[in-house]
């Protein structure tokens, strides 16, 4: 039987295989290997906070992921299918693992963050504005 998320250690482990699929995956992998060119021993640590922080509410993040995505997407542009494709990824490593309230809540966090990063970093990418309204 699948257990639930409690600890560290297992944030670990969503993070990690996570990651193993998205430096491999087709659509977003070029994001963070080419475009980014992501230091992965510094970046997984970050994450692992990012995600201890937000479920069992330590203070240990102190990062920007606002800014980072949109440096990010001057680089390259991004698009809404990067970022659905990106939390199906989450979503489905997640309940491939693990399962139970931690679970579905990490889950519905990272919908809503990916919410708010697409629709503040999208609209950057909209090409001036009608001329006639
Ligand atoms: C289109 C989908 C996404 C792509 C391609 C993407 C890509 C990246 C890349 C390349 C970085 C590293 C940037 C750097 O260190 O220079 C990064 C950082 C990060 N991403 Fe994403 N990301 C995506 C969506 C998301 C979503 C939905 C979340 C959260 C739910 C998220 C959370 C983070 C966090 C917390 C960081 C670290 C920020 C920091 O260190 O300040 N990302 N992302």
């Amino acid at each position: 039987m699948k257990q639930d998320l409690v600890n560290r250690k297992d944030i670990e482990k969503l993070v990690n295989t996570f990651y193993d699929k998205v430096k491999i995956d087709h659509k977003i992998g070029i994001f963070f290997n080419e475009v980014a060119k992501v230091n992965w021993e510094e970046h997984l640590p970050q994450m692992y906070d990012f995600w201890e922080s937000i479920l069992f509410s330590k203070n240990v993040f102190n990062g920007n992921p606002m800014r980072k995505h949109i440096e990010l997407n001057t680089k390259q542009p991004l698009a809404i299918e990067h970022f659905d494709h990106w939390l199906q990824l989450f979503t489905s490593t997640t309940d491939e693992i693990f399962s139970g309230p931690n679970s579905e809540k990490i889950k519905q966090y990272a919908a809503i963050i990916k919410e708010n990063l697409s629709a503040r970093v999208l609209t950057k990418n909209q090409i001036g504005e009608p001329s006639i309204r």
